[in-house]
């Protein structure tokens, strides 16, 4: 009889907790995921998802728990040096540069990654093929969105962390934004998602974070307790 071990997840935050200014915004946060695995994070305004994903990001670190790495804290320097290397992160900050075209925009990720070859098709992909010479201050919100997610994709990097990604998009683009997570993660891609519009995720993990009351309690909160 042969045992067979279960996979170690790629990804493990055990008991994770994170304190701001003396409040508890997450807490005792118990999640595992393995390769292919997407998670989507939901909760009211200020229930702490980009927190979370901040936590992961290694930007700021858990005030009790750990977040495990293939089974290594990325708290350790060492670790958080490989780990971050994994990483692709995706916010509402679009660090996207008005005066540029719109694929030197995104090549210019590539060249820091020290890739190439890949923006040209991954914008073409996110429906900007005919603006790619065109200066990113052109760009409405809904494009420069999809350039942010055409980036992702010319860095190809395993672990999506994106905040809120279907903000400004169309229905089109949020199609084309679940269809480029699903390719993600058909190669063991791993994707969090935070967010407040619906997107839909095949076998999604999800997490709903409880409401938060930093301010003076409303009627409704009260209603919801
Ligand atoms: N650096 C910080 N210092 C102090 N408090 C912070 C800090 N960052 C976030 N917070 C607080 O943590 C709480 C959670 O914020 P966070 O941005 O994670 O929420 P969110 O769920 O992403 O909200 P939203 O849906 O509005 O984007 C908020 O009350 C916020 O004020």
């Amino acid at each position: 009889m042969s045992l067979r071990k279960a996979p170690l997840p790629v990804l493990l935050l055990n008991n994770v907790s994170c304190m701001r200014n003396s409040q508890i915004i997450l807490r005792n946060i118990n999640v595992s995921v393995h390769d292919g695995t997407a998670l989507v994070l939901t909760g009211a305004n200020g229930s702490g998802k980009s927190t979370f994903l901040r936590l992961l990001a290694g930007f700021s670190r858990p005030s009790a728990g750990e977040i495990l790495w293939n089974g290594h804290d990325i708290t350790n320097s060492g670790v958080y040096h490989q780990y971050k290397l994994q990483l692709n992160w995706l916010s509402l900050k679009e660090a996207i540069k008005d005066g540029q075209t719109v694929l030197d925009n995104a090549q210019w990720f590539e060249f820091l990654e020290g890739k190439s070859g890949k923006s040209k098709d991954a914008l073409e992909l996110m429906g900007l093929g005919r603006l790619i010479n065109d200066k990113a201050r052109m760009l409405s919100m809904g494009q420069r969105k999809r350039l942010q997610l055409a980036r992702l994709l010319a860095i190809d990097r395993p672990i999506w962390l994106l905040d809120e990604p279907s903000v400004a998009l169309d229905t089109e683009g949020v199609k084309l934004l679940e269809y480029i997570i699903a390719e993600h993660r058909k190669k063991g891609g791993i994707v969090f998602v935070a967010t407040h519009l619906p997107i839909e995720i095949e076998d999604a993990m999800s997490l709903r974070l409880p409401p938060r009351f930093p301010r003076r309690l409303t009627s409704v909160d009260m209603l919801n307790l």
